[in-house]
């Protein structure tokens, strides 16, 4: 079984960070492995605590997996201090990881800042260059390219600018603001839109997180990237057409929408 190693947050609430990617790995058929950089006290109306971990603590973490069960491909969300994302840059140097997907969180979508102001500096120094594919949305975008983004050719301008900055594929996502649900793939100076159809569905915590970690998962079995992030968008709008209503704010998607559901369906009955 391919594996798949998330870096990311603890999300209480179960709809982001940690939980979706696991949750998410799991049903793209690979094995997931965790580094935990913070727990979040949150649910789907925001987030009321965040406790970091310490750096040394996540050296031990990615050192455990590293050395044991050695991951076919990275994900790495919500990353709130540089001391943590130095340490990340370090051993995923250090153990040659591949496949590293990016998912540079700054705020959630329930408005909380996930993210200081320095360790977005740190983020862009440190690790953007180790990423395979960055997948920023349309606010992210504009805070790594310094410009504003408001039409498709915005979209371009700024994946070209943040590609060739740090010399990474970027998978721009329309979905928040400006291009409904398609998302730009800008590599190697040439660009493709992968489209999407809008989902009418206001619950749509954990979608960056989705799919990254969708993307990473099918990056670990061996897709290549175009091929990785259709089979994402196609498992993103699964989760999110199931329309799973929980919580009183923005919900969770459900994950498990595709799951056999015999061993379930026994259970129950
Ligand atoms: N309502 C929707 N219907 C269909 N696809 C959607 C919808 N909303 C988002 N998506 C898709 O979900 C994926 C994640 O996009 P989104 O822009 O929501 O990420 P994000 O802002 O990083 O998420 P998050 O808020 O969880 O950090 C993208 O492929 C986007 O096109
Ligand atoms: C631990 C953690 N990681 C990431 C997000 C972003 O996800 P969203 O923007 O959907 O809230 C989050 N809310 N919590």
């Amino acid at each position: 079984m391919r594996t798949a190693l998330t870096i990311a947050g603890s999300d209480s609430g179960g709809g982001a960070g940690i939980q979706a990617d696991i949750k998410t790995m799991i049903t793209n058929g690979v094995f997931a492995t965790c580094a935990i950089t913070a727990l979040t006290a949150q649910n789907t109306l925001g987030v009321t605590g965040i406790m970091d971990v310490d750096d040394e603590f996540l050296g031990k973490e990615l050192d455990a997996v590293f050395t044991d069960i050695y991951p076919d491909a990275v994900k790495i969300g919500m990353v709130s201090s540089s001391a943590l994302i130095k340490k990340i840059a370090e051993k995923l140097t250090f153990y040659k990881a591949k496949n590293i997907v990016v998912d540079p969180v700054m705020v959630a979508t329930s408005g909380s800042k996930l993210i200081s102001d320095d360790a977005i500096e740190t983020l862009k120094n440190n690790l953007f260059s180790l990423a395979t594919v960055l997948t920023p949305n349309i606010p992210e975008a504009e805070v790594i390219s310094e410009m504003k983004i408001t039409n498709e050719d915005e979209m371009i301008e700024a994946s070209k600018i943040i590609s060739e900055k740090y010399n990474c594929a970027v998978l721009l996502k329309g979905g928040h603001k400006v291009n409904d649900a398609n998302d730009l793939l800008y590599r190697n100076g040439s660009y493709k839109w992968f489209y999407g159809k809008r989902i009418d569905n206001p619950n749509t915590h954990g979608t960056g997180c989705t799919l990254s970690s969708a993307i990473a998962s099918n990056l670990a079995k061996g897709y290549d990237l175009d091929t990785s992030v259709s089979r994402s968008k196609e498992y993103i709008s699964g989760a999110l057409g199931a329309m799973l209503d929980l919580g009183k704010g923005s919900g969770p998607m459900n994950h498990g929408f595709d799951i056999s559901s015999d061993y379930v369906l026994e259970k129950e009955n």
